[in-house]
């Protein structure tokens, strides 16, 4: 029987894989691949199985639940197996599952009271009280053994280690889940980037990570929680309630938290408006969910209905769409935004995640892509929670294609050609074209214009865009070759307000240094710095000519805006843009520096070091400026002086090296003449 053996064969494929995937979620906490991609290869062994029950296996996945648990932690055989649930993604699931309580029982499903309780998603844990103190706690495992992680759940805030009772049972065991609420989560990664270290894809997996650590110093630092939802060993002269839902309240009474949305409801509209308004609240709940958990309210009627392989008869959980899903990297597009930023987005192959189908998502910045480490051809996963724009949260490393390419970020803007500079310490990349570049250029006509910058009144936001849909103007530049008949033709122009604006533009050209630097629109340099500019180089040319060292000697000037004045200059988009400027008749008076009185610090280059006690920096910094001293950053050969305040370090031990002249914060305020 080939046929047959062919089946046999896919079979085993199947249930390797599965395991394989298992072993990566509950194991190791770092799954392969999507729930959704999981939930498909289970759903196709189910159909073979049910095809072919001849086949079915006690081991098969469809049988157990969970993994084994991790070498590491010692064991804990549960008296009371933890077992999964069945799982529905439609209604017509959820009235398959009533249906076989009604077969069963002989009752008519509408009159089943149900508890209604969302599926938190984090992970199972036993917790086990003897006379109502916490004496032993473990993961699900594999449902018969599972790891002893008492250590670790003792550190969790919400769990009471002494039950809330005069007369606790002699031994009650809690059965619930440990999750993320999404902020700590949130939180943890937000730490994890800032040190360069891996983030979790999902709260699911911080949380699983969290509790699972062989050392329970690090769970004691994570925002764990626990929400219980049942109870396994059970040893008292009292009896429990009859109930599920009074037995959670029970629970509350004794300190053990429940989650507050869970309802009693009966008969299908009740169930499904239930899932219904909890999906509503899914993203503001704080905490991730993934379905709904319904379960038959009357545990005489539970018992009666019992067990199936690895889970009861009595409960379903009604899960939600996924949030994550798969997909191929098509190609990188990356996109200039209108302050020069250039974004790289990814062309997904189009895929169908919470509701939407996806074809883009932004991959931020050239960081983000070497933290996922994916390159193009890779099969990538797709998170979209809530109203959150989707994000690519992960790589399937296994499916990537043999000689897949890296994605290769541009050195000149795709929009204007000009060169892409990332400046040091900064995530973002930028087109350094902001003068010329079409992506940028209303941003950069608008502020040129503006009242701080060349203060041309006549010309406003409305007429620019005109202006630019018409293509009359590109640059700043070409404002000054606009002439009246041009003007007079466009909408809503009268007569009046092209004189008005030809006017405006014909008085702006007598500016100042000042202003025309900052009318320039180069990053973080606003109308102080562009003053500061001003007053120390006096010349456009001189500025023009400083290099990264002397832009930084002025104040306020630092690593970051002298690098991109620098990177301006080197444009040489941006030279021919004020070099045309100039041509049409943008003028401005030299700034005539004051002659700096001779003292002996003057034209001496020095560096400033340790804590100054009388001065700040700042005021140390300007008041060598006024004394012509050259400020710089570093000491070298050509330094003049260290002024070395309290706690100097290798600064002062290299400038001792090199025999450069040591001052003290008072010897300066004495050469200073203070
Ligand atoms: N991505 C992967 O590679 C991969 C691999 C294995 C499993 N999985 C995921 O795990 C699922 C199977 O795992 P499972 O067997 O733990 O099933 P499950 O997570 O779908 O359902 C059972 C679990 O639900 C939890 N739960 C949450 N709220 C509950 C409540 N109110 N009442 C009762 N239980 C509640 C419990 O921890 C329980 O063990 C798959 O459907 C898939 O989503 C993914
Ligand atoms: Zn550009």
């Amino acid at each position: 029987m080939p046929k047959l053996d062919n089946v046999k064969q896919k079979l085993e494929e199947i249930k390797t894989l599965l395991r394989k995937y298992e072993y990566h979620y509950h194991v190791l906490d770092n799954p392969l691949v999507t729930d959704s991609e999981y939930d498909r290869v289970m759903n196709e062994l189910k159909n073979i199985e049910w095809q072919h029950p001849e086949l079915i296996t006690n081991d098969s996945p469809t049988q157990r639940v969970g993994a084994k648990p991790l070498d590491g932690f010692a064991q804990i055989k549960h008296e009371i197996p933890m077992l999964s649930l069945d799982n529905a993604f439609s209604n017509e699931e959820l009235d398959g599952f009533l249906r076989r309580i009604e077969d069963r029982v002989i009752i008519d499903s509408s009159t089943i009271e149900f508890c209604c309780e969302p599926k938190l998603d984090g992970l199972a844990v036993s917790i086990l009280y003897v006379n109502g103190v916490l004496t032993q706690a473990a993961t699900r495992g594999d449902g018969s053994t599972g790891e002893d992680i008492t250590a670790n759940i003792r550190t969790i805030r919400n769990i009471p280690l002494k039950l809330h009772s005069d007369n606790p049972p002699a031994r009650l065991e809690v059965r619930g889940e440990v999750f993320m609420p999404q902020q700590g989560f949130d939180a943890l990664n937000e730490k994890a980037l800032a040190k360069g270290e891996k983030t979790f894809a999902n709260p699911r997996n911080a949380a699983a990570g969290s509790l699972r650590q062989l050392d329970p110093k690090i769970t004691r630092q994570r925002p764990l929680m626990l929400n219980a939802y049942g109870i396994g060993i059970y040893e008292s002269d009292d009896e429990l309630p009859h109930t599920h839902f009074d037995r959670l309240q029970w629970l509350k009474t004794l300190g053990i938290p429940v989650n507050n949305e869970i309802i009693l409801a009966k008969g299908r509209d009740e169930l499904l408006a239930f899932y219904q308004s909890i999906q509503e609240k899914r993203s503001s709940l704080g905490y991730d969910i993934d379905g709904t958990v319904l379960k038959v309210n009357d545990i005489d009627l539970q018992e009666r209905l019992g067990f199936i392989s690895k889970a009861p008869r009595w409960a379903i959980a009604y899960k939600f769409p996924a949030q994550e899903e798969m997909t191929i990297l098509n190609s990188v597009e990356f996109q200039v935004g209108r302050t020069g930023a250039i974004t790289p987005v990814a062309k997904l192959e189009p895929v169908f995640v919470a509701g939407v189908t996806v074809s883009n998502a932004t991959l931020h910045n050239g960081d983000e892509i070497e933290r996922l480490g994916v390159v193009l051809g890779d099969t990538v996963i797709i998170r979209r929670a809530g109203d959150v724009i989707p994000q690519i949260t992960g790589v399937v490393l296994e499916r990537r294609p043999k000689n897949a390419e890296k994605i290769k970020f541009p050195t000149a803007c795709p929009v204007c050609g000009s060169a892409v500079v990332r400046v040091d310490g900064e995530a973002v990349a930028r087109c350094t074209g902001g003068l010329i570049c079409a992506a940028q250029r209303k941003e950069a006509l608008k502020h040129f214009v503006s009242r701080k910058a060349m203060d041309i009144d006549g010309v406003g936001e409305k007429l620019i865009e005109q202006l630019m849909e018409k293509e009359l103007i590109h640059t700043p530049a070409d404002l000054f070759k606009l002439d009246h008949a041009t003007l007079v033709r466009l909408e809503r122009m009268g007569e009046k307000s092209a004189n008005n604006a030809l006017e405006s533009i014909d008085k702006s050209k007598n500016t100042t240094l000042a202003r025309f630097l900052f009318a320039l629109g180069i990053r973080d340099v606003g109308e102080t710095t562009a003053q500061n500019l001003a007053n120390h180089f006096g010349t456009l040319e001189a500025i023009r000519q400083a290099d990264i060292e002397q832009l930084k000697n002025v104040q306020d000037v630092g690593e970051v805006v002298a690098n991109r004045l620098f990177q301006f200059w080197q444009e040489p988009h941006n030279v021919e843009v004020v070099e045309d400027l100039i041509a049409q008749g943008v003028h401005w008076q030299d700034v005539v520096k004051q002659e700096i009185a001779d003292n002996p610090l003057k034209d001496k280059t020095v560096v400033l070091t340790g804590t100054l006690t009388e001065l700040t920096r700042d005021q140390a910094k300007a008041m060598l400026q006024q004394l012509g001293c050259k400020v710089v950053g570093s000491v070298s050969s050509k330094t003049d002086y260290l002024i070395a305040g309290e706690k100097a370090g290798s600064k002062l031990t290299k400038a001792q090296e090199l025999g450069i002249k040591i001052l003290t914060e008072q010897d300066f305020i004495q050469l200073a003449g203070l």
